[in-house]
């Protein structure tokens, strides 16, 4: 699925003393199976952003535009909307509210009023690819388990609606490291397996940079940098001037050119700047 965001402008408590404009007059098109990383400050805009997208919320003024259907307009059916876009909000776990772990996630497919053996197979599925096991945990309650099973159990919630667009706020926020790793990757390969347009919303260059096809930053309500990660590492300085770091390989990669070794200009993983360094040090010894 596309979408098309047009002019999209959000002010919170307008004409109030709190009146608040979280987005800027944003345009911006992602296109049907992108995988995108939504990157930027806090209070940057990206949630506000991503709730407009399954109709959340109105915007102040633009559009939205997904697979040429208008979703802004006043004769759409949002639920229709939401089938086809699935959010996972921030700590989606305290949205858990079903005795075990089953119902929490066929509530969705349920929902879309499918049949009792289509939903069961959906809840199987949808716990696999987030690499939760059916027979231990269906009967479990939701808040027996980890930190991150619940989080687990919580995206596999929206998978078993079969979003066409999956936006993911933030899913790995709190979780440690190595928790964090196993989310990143399993979303990576459910986007590898279905090919659906994925909205990944970060916080960290470093976490989105091997995963993701193209990087939007957001600044203060506006688009400040889209591109492949290789494009966007390259604008350092400004990335640096919007408090947004690069991966600490590509700083690495920046003081090695400032010193005159000149490596490859767009190294994004450590492997590539390992092998890079082995080729350069060979060179070096042949010379
Ligand atoms: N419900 C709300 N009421 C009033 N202002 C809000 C509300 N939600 C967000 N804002 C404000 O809108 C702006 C954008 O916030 P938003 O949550 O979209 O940013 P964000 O980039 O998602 O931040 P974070 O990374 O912290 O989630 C901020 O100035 C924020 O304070």
């Amino acid at each position: 699925m596309s979408i098309k965001i047009e002019n999209l402008t959000y002010i919170y408590n307008p004409k109030s003393p709190f009146e608040t404009k979280a987005l800027d007059d944003v345009s911006l098109e992602i296109f049907d199976g992108e995988f995108i990383g939504l990157i930027g400050h806090t209070g940057s805009g990206k949630s506000t952003l991503t709730q407009h997208l399954n109709g959340l919320i109105k915007p102040t003024s633009g559009k939205i535009i997904i697979n040429g259907l208008d979703i802004t307009g006043t004769n759409v059916k949002l639920p229709e909307v939401r089938k086809k876009v699935g959010l996972v909000f921030q700590y989606p776990e305290h949205q858990l509210f079903e005795e075990t772990v089953y119902k929490d996630i066929a509530f969705g497919p349920m929902n879309l009023g499918l049949s009792k053996e289509e939903v069961e197979a959906r809840v199987k599925e949808s716990m696999e690819l987030v690499n939760l096991s059916y027979k231990a945990l269906k009967d479990r309650s939701p808040f027996e388990l980890s930190g991150g099973q619940r989080r687990r159990v919580a995206i596999a919630g929206v998978l078993a609606m079969k979003p066409e667009v999956l936006i993911l706020d933030e899913p790995t926020a709190g979780l440690d490291p190595r928790a964090r790793d196993e989310i990143l990757e399993q979303i990576k390969y459910l986007h590898t397996i279905y090919k659906n347009t994925v909205i990944l919303v970060s916080h960290s260059m470093e976490d989105i940079a091997r995963l993701v096809d193209r990087i939007i930053v957001m600044h203060r309500g506006k688009v400040a940098l889209t591109g492949t990660p290789r494009k966007v590492f390259r604008e350092s300085a400004t990335l640096e001037a919007i408090g947004l770091g690069v991966p600490q390989i590509t700083y690495l990669m920046d003081k090695l050119k400032q010193r005159g070794i000149h490596l490859k200009d767009d190294i994004l993983t450590v492997e590539e700047a390992k092998e890079e360094i082995l080729k350069w040090i060979r060179g070096k010894e042949n010379a």
